[in-house]
């Protein structure tokens, strides 16, 4: 069974079509990671989840129920960190867990909770004068009540420091070792990498890739960017080189440092060879891999295709 399963969802807000027509499956027991730009509409997407809003068409389901007829079990059977949302000041952590545990009907220790996510000391204090690294982690030990079936993470990694980041990838993980299936919301590769089974790329409403992010590292055009100082370059090097069958693109830069900037999916002995062939000299060479931030932006920019050498 899929845990989620998001069918032709459009979702407009007047004239703004938030998405367009999304579809997607999250299967039980993965952790999924859910890739876009500010304004992609991961937020919308995570909000028609819930029930939280409307579609303005489609059809979800989560856990195998209709998200609207059944919003309300599978809320209790959902541990949510929404974005941006704030813990009230006045409250302590024990305060706050003991609201959710009363919420979920659950009879978890706060103090047990709090200790997972790093804040068993902060126990007693009051939110007010919490850091935001503090406030995420109480809101992630929220999410964690009732060790619900489903986590639904909205850009979880937002004001944790890198151990902040690295500890919350560990409960995900530990959360999927217990049979939960993770949907989580990042604006960044790298963050998901780790973690993910797949990942899905949403741009401006669509899906534009789901897949595993080696997969999707493999998919993405120019592998390997090739830069070669040169002594000269000309139009009939230049284009043989272009013409070599494992180049994928390739650009002159004639200024002092005449540079050729190659993308090459196999071997880069070949294009050397070329200019050693044609009298050239070559001065001086350097590669790059694709980053995974090079795999997000070819996703997601226009500039796209071509992945760019940093
Ligand atoms: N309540 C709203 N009213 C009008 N437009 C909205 C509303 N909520 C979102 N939008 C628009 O819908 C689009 C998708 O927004 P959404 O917040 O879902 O994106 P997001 O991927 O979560 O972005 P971010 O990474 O910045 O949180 C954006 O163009 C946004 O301006």
């Amino acid at each position: 069974m899929s845990a989620i399963t998001v069918d032709n969802v459009t979702k407009s807000y007047g004239r703004t079509l938030a998405l367009e027509e999304l579809s997607f499956e999250v299967r039980e027991g993965e952790v999924f990671g859910f890739l876009g730009p500010n304004g992609a509409g991961k937020s919308t997407t995570i909000n028609i989840l819930l029930d939280f809003i409307r579609p303005t068409n489609g059809q979800v389901s989560v856990l195998g129920m209709d998200a609207q007829a059944n919003s309300r079990e599978i809320r209790s059977r959902t541990g949510v960190l929404p974005e941006g949302v704030e813990a009230y000041d006045r409250l302590t952590a024990r305060q706050h867990l003991e609201f959710a545990i009363d919420s979920k009907g659950t009879d978890d220790d706060p103090a047990d909770l709090l200790e997972r996510v790093g804040l068993a000391d902060a126990i007693d204090t009051k939110a007010g004068g919490y850091s935001k690294g503090m406030a995420q982690r109480l809101m992630l030990a929220m999410a964690l009540v009732g060790d619900p079936d489903l986590l639904i993470l909205d850009e979880p990694s937002t004001g944790l420091d890198p151990n902040g980041a690295r500890e919350m990838r560990e409960i995900v993980r530990e959360e999927n070792a217990r049979g939960a299936t993770v949907f989580f919301s990042s604006h960044s590769m790298e963050q998901v990498e780790a973690v993910c089974d797949r990942v899905g790329i949403l741009r401006e409403g669509e899906m534009v890739a789901v897949d595993s992010v080696s997969g999707l590292r493999d998919s993405i055009s120019g592998g390997t960017t090739l830069e070669i100082v040169v002594d000269r370059i000309d139009d009939d090097a230049l284009g043989a080189v272009r013409s070599l069958p494992d180049v994928t693109d390739a650009t002159a830069d004639r200024d002092e440092l005449p540079t050729l900037t190659v993308q090459v999916e196999g071997s880069k002995t070949a294009v050397l060879g070329e200019l050693e062939d044609r009298g050239i000299d070559v001065q001086d060479f350097s590669t790059w891999e694709a980053s995974l931030e090079d795999v997000f932006q070819s996703y997601t920019t226009d500039a796209g295709t071509e992945v760019q050498a940093r």
